[in-house]
């Protein structure tokens, strides 16, 4: 069973950029080329009227690989300097593709306590809004330059739900690099079913999800089902699709497989999950 995802009808989204789609991850160069193709999306959507906060990963990934470049070893900056060489090279090419549609762009670099904190949530939800109101797309990643393990939130799956969450967005969009939750890792097991229509976050379901085998990805699946949590429990339609391939979230409106991730609201209350 495939189910056709309605974006257009969001007011306000969410679109999170796993690492393996910002960075090539052979030579952790910028996918310069293909940010243009999900600029221009995002581009259409703000033309309709729609309102769209990007978080993105990849500032390990990048930072990593030019560390490697000037011949220094991980371990001695760590991920903390990486993500801080990183991060730079990303929001270049974030501002560049932005300013060349006519956007601005605002850098919002956020640890879990910006989210959690009474006194600093108000402001950070404010900072997103403002952005949106003068025209500047707000693009999100964890503040990893500073973060210990008790102010992380860890993750841009969780980061991007919290994200949503705050800002009280309609649609939560994951692209990676699989088409969605299968019964398996497709990478373990080419047999796997793609999961399409969810409405419920069951045992079974969680049973399923597996960590990622990529060298800077965070949390695999099993953080996706737990953003999926988040977002459904604040009302928010979460979809996980592929976005490798030029113009990703048109690939999305024209019926590219997904798994979509449904909240319970008082005219839909059954619990269950569809695969293919
Ligand atoms: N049940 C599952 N369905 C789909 N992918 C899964 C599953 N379990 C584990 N994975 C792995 O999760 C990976 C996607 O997560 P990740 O590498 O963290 O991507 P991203 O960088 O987009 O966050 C897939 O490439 C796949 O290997
Ligand atoms: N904040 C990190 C991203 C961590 C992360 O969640 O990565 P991913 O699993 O590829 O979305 C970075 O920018 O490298």
């Amino acid at each position: 069973m495939t189910s056709t995802v309605q974006l257009s009808s969001a007011r306000r989204l969410v679109v999170k950029i796993g690492s393996a789609l910002i960075a090539d991850p052979e030579t952790g160069d910028i996918r310069d080329s293909w940010l243009d193709t999900l600029i221009d999306d995002v581009g259409r959507f703000f033309a309709r009227g729609q309102q769209v906060i990007i978080v993105t990963s990849g500032a390990v990934a990048v930072g990593s690989h030019h560390i490697g470049k000037l011949d220094r070893c991980l371990q001695i900056g760590g991920k903390h300097a990486a993500a801080a060489i990183g991060q730079v090279h990303i929001m270049r090419a974030y501002e560049q593709s932005l300013a060349r549609r006519g956007f601005g762009v605002g850098q919002v670099l956020l640890s879990s306590e910006d989210i959690d904190d009474q006194h600093r949530h108000p402001n950070t939800k404010r900072t997103l809004r403002q952005l949106l109101q003068i025209g500047a797309v707000p693009v999100v990643n964890e503040n990893d330059t500073t973060a210990t393990s008790d102010i992380c939130v860890g993750d841009n799956d969780r980061l991007a739900a919290r994200v949503a969450q705050m800002v009280g967005a309609n649609v939560l969009i994951l692209l990676s690099n699989v088409d969605g939750l299968f019964t398996e890792d497709p990478h373990r097991n080419p047999l796997a079913r793609l999961v399409t229509e969810v409405r419920c976050i069951t045992p079974e379901l969680e049973a399923m999800a597996a960590h990622s085998p990529a060298r800077h990805s965070s949390g695999g699946m099993i953080t996706k089902l737990m953003a999926a949590k988040i977002a459904m429990d604040a009302g928010c339609e979460m979809v996980i699709a592929k976005g490798t391939k030029s113009y990703p979230l048109t690939a999305i409106e024209s019926g590219g497989p997904s798994t979509c991730f449904i909240p319970l609201t008082e005219d839909r209350d059954t619990c269950d999950a569809s695969a293919n």
